[in-house]
């Protein structure tokens, strides 16, 4: 059946089958394809990956049927560990620290690493389970290593909870992809005797197939683990394993199906051990039909509250254009069907596809006004079928629920240098009950070798502020929080325990940096209790205006109004006549900048492709700040902001009312629309540019050392190395934190170290002033072959250590 929703594993669900398209998560961003070597030439990611849950579930101690550890996330604390020789679990933890969240732990990341992997390499679906507690520290040492004897090995599986057919299962399976280095493993790689320092596992070094198994059978295996200069230095620890049962248990692997569906299920057994009293989820499924991103807020007015988000249609066995559109349908704040003055039914058109290993889904987005009086408790779902048929969803039986006690209100929240404020709307009957925000965010732990963040949680209680109609808002703020501040989750909770109602998992890399006074707060009609707000009739449902004979006068708190501290305003008109504040109207100019018009995306890419943003807070004023410096910027989608400084030629003019999709964050302004660009283009007279390229003498704490040539067939800096698409000298500093040396080269590596290699000599500066960083067009990033060094809070003259 399809599962019910919300689940605690939502987010997992995204990861796992939101691989690429709209709204793709991009986790499979470094192992797929499954030869990609992000992390350096022989470094098979997908490789990585596998190995590095096996070595975390590794240390796990099952003991008369007591099990401790298992895959519980503890490797990022044993990174300097003996059992852990070689980058790749730094790497591996590094890429998955980013997805790390309250609802998406280290040890569940792993664990879905492995079916991303295995999967992006060709070999089967291993179910996934979410559920996995992540240890709160390094575990005793115990991966096998490659100098034990069998019976070790054998000793050391059963330690672990595996049979020995199980140990040669793994085994086999772990080794299908991938290789052994050089560099971690000499006496079985010879430094220098292969080209790129890896010798596959294989003949297939990235693919997950059965070849590690035919090959060994058939005697002609290059299996490093098997034969060649691991045999004298005893360490053939494949042939140690398979053979331990005389091949019994490898020739029943030899078939490639047999293989893939004995890998399928000792890969789950793999990532399925862990530690007592945790207990994990059925497997991850996808949902048939699953709300994304549903988000409930007033509407400038208070009148409406905007319901805001998607649903995602999983098309898997239907293909991506039988369903034609989407309804649905609302319950009333009571269970009912009174909508005040806005419908009931809300149809939605298909937006934008998204692909996984194995299922495919289409997104509807949803933008429907409810009112304010009569509010929301729950929709079902219809599917509308090309076929002409209805197909219905109603979360097993439950519709889908929805509270409309406390809202989150991104546009009156904001983001800026660590600093948080949080604002929202909460009923006027639970007014009596405390209100507070659930804060869950990160702190880098400072340590190169512990590339996790450090997840931390604070409550705070929010102030009551304005009441506006049937809500008053609460804010509260936090500040220091850091770097990472983006990446926090924010709950906010009307009441306790049973009684509570929340909010919860928003994102603030949704807040704009400026939170947003709310627009035409109503009269004097404050209510106290939900049944007694009026409905809509002495005020216009329309957004943006006050239709009501009254004065008003407001006095403000301290964030929901940041411009002012009081403010009035007088508003008379007769019966049938609203005084517009403001209206929902094109904006001619902004700022600098001029609007050019409605215009088509590209064909290919993007019609502005220098940088992006997306939020649920967009207005014309954000992204154009967003945009600071380029010639272009426009808003698409309600809730997209794009920048460059030239429009791509195979974009073209579109009338002017094909942009009429609202800004999400400002409801007078408009925003584009499903693939249509507000374009604003600086005027003729351009505007200097805020930044412009130079050297940077400092990046945080470190100073530029000057422009270093590569050491021949080698590294200067040999600490780590952290290619990136996206680089900047900052981070590039943040990846090297701890060590006392860090250099950008061409464009997008980045390399750290403590020693800077003695070979490496000093060239001219203006050898480095000739490539730009692959993230900010403002900053130089090496040449090829020349690095950009930098060192640790040190003045520039010294010379380097060696
Ligand atoms: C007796 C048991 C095992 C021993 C002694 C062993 C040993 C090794 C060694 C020495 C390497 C080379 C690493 C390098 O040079 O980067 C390696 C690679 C690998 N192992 Fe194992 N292993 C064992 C079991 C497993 C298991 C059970 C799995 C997973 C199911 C696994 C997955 C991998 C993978 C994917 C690689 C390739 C890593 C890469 O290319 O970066 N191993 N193993």
């Amino acid at each position: 059946a399809d599962p019910t929703w919300p689940s605690p594993n939502d987010e997992l669900e995204e990861i796992m089958y939101q691989v690429s398209g709209f709204r793709g998560r991009g986790f499979g961003g470094t192992v797929i394809p499954c030869s990609n070597e992000a992390s350096g030439p022989g470094r098979q990611n997908a490789a990585e990956w596998l190995r590095a849950a096996f070595h975390d579930m590794a240390t796990t101690t099952f003991l008369s049927n007591v099990r401790a550890g298992g895959l519980d996330g503890s490797l990022q604390y044993e990174l300097l560990s003996s059992d852990n020789l070689g980058p790749g679990f730094n790497t591996t933890l590094k890429f998955m620290a980013d997805y790390y969240t309250s609802r998406s732990g280290v040890a569940d990341l792993i664990a879905l690493g492995v079916y991303y992997a295995v999967r992006s390499c060709g070999g089967p679906v291993v179910p996934v389970a979410g559920g996995r507690v992540d240890a709160l520290g390094g575990g005793p040492i115990g991966v096998p290593l490659p100098q034990n004897s069998a019976f070790t090995f054998s000793q050391q599986f059963t330690r672990m909870g595996f049979s020995t057919t199980e140990m040669i299962q793994a085994t086999a399976c772990g080794h299908s992809i991938g290789g052994v280095h050089d560099a971690e493993f000499p006496e079985i790689v010879p430094v220098g005797t292969t080209e790129n320092g890896e010798v596959p596992l294989d003949s297939t070094v990235a693919v997950f197939d059965n070849k590690v198994v035919t090959e060994y059978i058939a005697g002609n295996t290059t299996n490093p683990l098997v034969v060649g200069p691991s045999i004298k230095a005893t360490r053939n620890a494949d042939f140690k394993v398979f053979n331990y049962d005389s091949n019994v248990t490898i020739a029943a692997m030899a078939g490639a199906s047999e293989f893939n569906s004995i890998c399928a299920t000792v890969l789950q057994k793999l990532i399925d051990t862990v530690p007592d009293g945790v207990v994990l989820s059925d497997p991850i499924q996808p949902y048939a039909v699953k709300p994304v991103n549903m988000q409930l807020a007033l509407n400038p007015g208070a009148t409406t509250m905007q319901l805001t988000g998607y649903i995602r249609v999983r098309t898997t066995d239907m293909g991506g254009d039988s369903v034609s559109s989407l309804a649905l349908n609302f319950k009333d704040r009571s269970g009912g069907t009174n909508c005040g003055s806005a419908s009931c039914q809300y149809t939605a058109t298909l937006l934008g596809a998204t692909e996984g290993f194995d299922d495919s889904f289409v997104w509807f987005p949803i933008n429907a006004a409810i009112s304010t009086s009569t509010g929301i408790s729950s929709f079902t779902v219809d599917l509308n079928m090309a076929s002409g048929t209805t197909q219905s969803f109603d979360n097993n039986g439950n519709s889908y629920p929805m509270q409309d006690a406390v809202l989150i209100q991104k546009p009156q929240s904001c983001l800026l240098s660590g600093t948080l404020t949080v604002t929202a709307a909460v009923r006027n009957d639970r007014k009596s009950l405390p209100v507070n925000v659930f804060l869950s965010y990160k702190t880098p732990t400072g340590n190169a070798n512990r590339p996790i963040p450090t997840l931390k949680n604070s409550t705070v209680a929010m102030t009551e502020g304005t009441c506006v109609g049937g809500y008053t808002f609460y804010t509260a703020n936090y500040t220091g929080l850091g770097d990472l501040a983006y990446a926090s989750k924010i709950d906010v909770i009307s009441g306790s325990d049973s009684s509570a109602f929340t909010d919860d998992f928003n994102a603030a890399s949704e807040l704009a940096a400026t939170c947003q006074p709310f627009q035409n707060p109503p009269s004097s009609l404050c209510s106290t209790g939900q049944a007694s707000t009026p409905p809509g009739s002495s005020t216009s449902s329309s957004v943006g205006t006050v239709s009501s004979t009254v004065s008003v006068s407001i006095t403000s708190s301290t964030s929901i109004e940041s411009s002012s501290t009081t403010s009035s305003a007088t508003v008379s008109s007769t019966s049938s006549s609203a005084a517009p504040t403001e209206t929902l109207h094109h904006r001619d100019d902004l700022g600098e900048y001029v609007l050019v018009g409605c215009q088509k995306e590209s064909t290919a890419g993007r019609a502005l492709s220098g940088a992006s943003f997306a939020y649920d807070s967009m207005t014309l004023e954000s992204c154009m700040s967003n945009c600071t410096g380029y010639t272009y910027w426009g808003t698409e989608y309600g809730r997209e902001c794009y920048c460059a400084d030239s429009l791509d030629p195979t974009s073209e003019d579109a009338p002017l009312t094909d942009c009429n999709m609202v800004c999400s964050g400002d409801a007078t302004e408009y925003c584009g629309d499903s693939n249509r660009l507000e374009l604003y283009s600086t005027t003729a007279s351009q505007p200097p540019p805020t930044a412009t390229l130079a050297p940077k003498p400092t990046v945080s704490a470190y100073v530029q050392v000057g422009c270093y040539i590569e050491v021949p067939g080698g590294r200067a800096l040999t600490g780590a190395a952290y290619p990136n698409d996206a680089l900047t000298l900052e981070i590039c500093a943040s990846n090297c934190t701890g060590f006392t040396y860090w250099a950008v080269e061409y464009g997008r590596e980045c390399y750290c170290g403590n020693t800077l290699d003695p070979l490496s000599t000093p060239a001219p500066d203006t050898d480095c002033q000739t490539m730009v960083c692959a993230g900010n067009r403002f900053e130089y990033c090496g040449a090829g072959n020349r690095l950009n060094l930098y060192q640790l809070g040190t003045a520039p003259s010294a010379s380097p250590t060696r």
